[in-house]
Formats: C-alpha cells, structure tokens, sequence
C-alpha cells in the first residue's frame, strides 16, 4: 500500500491557458482531500508555466487544518523555490533536477551530481523540520548519492517503468526488477521510498505490489486527465484504491 498525493500541476495548466482564476488549484485539492487524498503535490517551475507561488501559499493556508494530509513541494534547488519552501515548510520537499527547456521530468539526478551543493540544500531544508526526498532513476548508485548527501527518502522515477509496462513483451517481473533493487537498496540503508512520473490506474497496481516499500505516490497527469471523464472525486477514490488504500 502506497500513500497517494495528487499532483495538481494540470489544473494550473488549463486555468493559465485562459488567464483567469478557473478552474481553481485550492477547490480541485479540496476535492481532493475531502476525497480522502492523503498528500498533495505541486512543482512550481522556474517559468511559472502552471503551479506559481501564490498558488503554492494557498495550498498551504487550504491543507494546514488538514493535519493527516501531506503537503509536498518539488522542484530544482533554486535559490527561490528554496526560500519558497523554507517560507511554507511543506510536509517534504522533494528535489528534481530540471534540464533547460524540459516538456516534463526526463531523469532523476545522476549518480554523479556535485554532492556538496545538495547536500547542503538538504541540510538546510532539513534544519527547518522538512522531510527531503530525491528523485532519482531505480539506479543503486543514484540511491547511494540519496543516502550520501543526506535524503530522507528517494522518489523513484517510473516513466520507464510506464513505457516498458506499456510496450514491452519482456515478463513484467523483468521490467519491474531494477525498481525492486532500488528500493531494497534504499530500504536497506533507511531511506523511505517514493515514487512518482505517467503513473495511471493501468500500471500503478502493479508497481505497487512489487515493492518491498513504498511509502507515497504522487501522481498528477493521468489522475486529472482520468477526472475529466468521471470527475475529480471519483478519480481519487479509484487512484487510491489501486495505490492499496483501502477506502
Ligand atoms: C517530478 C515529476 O516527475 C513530476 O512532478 C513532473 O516534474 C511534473 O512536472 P510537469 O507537471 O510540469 O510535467
Ligand atoms: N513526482 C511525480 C508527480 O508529482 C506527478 O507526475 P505525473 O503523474 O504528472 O507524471
């Protein structure tokens, strides 16, 4: 079982696509938590191109009652998404690397990363109690860069997961088999695990099960794509429910 936190970047997207206030980032998480969503997640990037930073302190005024719900703020350790989050301090922060000119996440950070940077972003994050985590591909070593530089927990990127779920003719186990490893390494050296990127009702079973931990999944695209069809309410209940949540 795997906690779910929607990420409510896409209803940003479509309400900047016009410039006016609807649809609204803060009624769509209501919905979300009052559908039982135990975290939200937003990624307010450099460009603004739909979570911005007032979005991010409403959701912050909106989830703070909520106090079983998580709020989780990603994005590159930018020296103003930085004192973004020391201003909200979010439940987590989680860490992405961002290449110039990215549709969407490509890659979690490589095992190579300059560790002193990020690990003195974390200890700073950490210092103001919040939870970090660090996206990274089902790669052992990026996991030990996670537990080098001080992470709480990784978040596993699974758009290869996705494509190999969808288009592959190997045994699922085969696919699956380096995201096991990763998070058995992770477990192993006490970190939590997340995971996060085209997870969708189809695939997301699956990956759960495997597992030998999974503390949180965030998903946003195919959740509030699926809730355009059933509505936000009922695409929550159906995403928990194959996260294993029992509702
Ligand atoms: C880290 C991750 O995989 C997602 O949060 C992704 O970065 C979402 O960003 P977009 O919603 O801009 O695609
Ligand atoms: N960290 C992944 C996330 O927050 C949502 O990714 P996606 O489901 O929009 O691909």
């Amino acid at each position: 079982m795997a906690k779910l936190s929607v990420n409510v970047n896409k209803i940003a997207t479509l309400r900047n696509s016009r410039g006016g206030p609807i649809p609204s980032v803060v009624d769509a998480a209501r919905v979300c938590v009052e559908a039982g969503a135990p975290g939200i997640t937003v990624h307010p990037r450099a460009d603004a191109r739909h979570i911005n930073f007032d979005d991010v302190q409403a959701l912050k005024h909106l989830l703070d009652p909520w106090k079983a719900v998580e709020f989780n703020i990603e994005g590159d350790p930018r020296p103003d998404l930085l004192n973004l989050v020391e201003r909200v301090r979010p439940h987590q922060c989680t860490l992405v690397p961002v290449r110039p000119g990215e549709i969407t996440s490509e890659a979690g950070w490589s095992p190579d990363t300059d560790e002193k940077e990020l690990r003195d972003v974390i200890a700073r994050l950490r210092g103001h109690g919040i939870r970090v985590s660090l996206f990274v591909d089902a790669d052992e070593k990026a996991v030990q860069l996670a537990h080098r530089v001080g992470a709480d927990r990784i978040e596993l990127y699974t758009q290869p997961y996705v494509h190999a779920f969808a288009t592959s003719t190997a045994p699922l186990s085969e696919t699956l088999a380096p995201f096991v490893r990763a998070a058995t390494v992770a477990v192993e050296l006490g970190l939590g695990v997340n995971a996060g990127h085209d997870l969708d009702l189809e695939n997301l079973p699956d990956f759960v099960q495997a597992l030998p931990r999974l503390d949180e999944v965030s998903i946003g695209h195919a959740l509030i794509s699926y809730a355009l069809y059933v509505g936000l309410r009922q695409a929550v209940l159906e995403y928990r429910e194959a996260a294993g949540d029992i509702i």
